[in-house]
């Protein structure tokens, strides 16, 4: 586990998905990435299209990300839930990283419904099984009362790296491009 390489890698409109992230690369002491829009999505005008984007998996405009995923062994993806869905910047960077990727595990916060939905099209765009999934709700973050949850993630992220000799591996799902 010691020499593990672990990414981190997020999108948060408002700032929720951001601090379950940065809680994560702390306690998994590992590089963390910020998914950047380069257009703003504040304000009503910006909620509503994220609706219409997520729910049309509308691809959204993100700026070059200065890690390169493939130099790591574990990739861990952070996204909202928009609409049932995976956010469009998620949706965007793990489409265009898909060739990159090496093992993932996924996470998400959301309001309270959807997380099944959101890691059913995060695990289809990258083709692979993901090693864990973690969802939050925003309320557990606002209130701080998210740490039980994610260091039984980390826990089992860990012991996934340890088994897997420090290289976890997700499983590829068959017929998937
Ligand atoms: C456009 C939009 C759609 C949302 N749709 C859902 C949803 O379907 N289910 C849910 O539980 N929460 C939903 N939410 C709430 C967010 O998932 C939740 O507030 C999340 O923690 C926001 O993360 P962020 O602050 O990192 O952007 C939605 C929020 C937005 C902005």
């Amino acid at each position: 586990m010691a020499d593990a390489r672990i990414l981190v890698v997020y999108y948060s409109r408002t700032g929720t998905t951001r601090k379950v992230a940065k809680s994560l690369a702390a306690a998994l002491r590992c590089d963390s990435e910020e998914v950047v829009e380069t257009s703003s999505r504040s304000g009503m005008f910006g909620y509503l299209r994220s609706v219409i984007d997520a729910r049309r998996q509308v691809p959204s405009r993100i700026a070059a990300g200065a890690r390169d995923p493939s130099l790591y062994d574990l990739i861990v993806i952070g996204t909202p839930v928009w609409a049932w869905s995976l956010s469009s910047p998620v949706r965007t960077y793990l489409s265009a990283n898909k060739p990159r990727l090496p093992a993932v595990a996924f996470f998400c916060t959301l309001g309270g419904a959807g997380s099944d939905r959101a890691f059913g099209q995060m695990q289809e765009v990258v083709g692979k099984r993901p090693v864990g999934c973690l969802s939050i709700t925003a309320r557990d973050v606002a209130s701080e009362a998210y740490a039980p949850q994610l260091a039984t993630f980390v826990e089992s992220l860990q012991r996934t790296l340890a088994e897997d000799g420090g290289t976890a591996t997700s499983a590829a799902l068959v017929g998937s491009s």
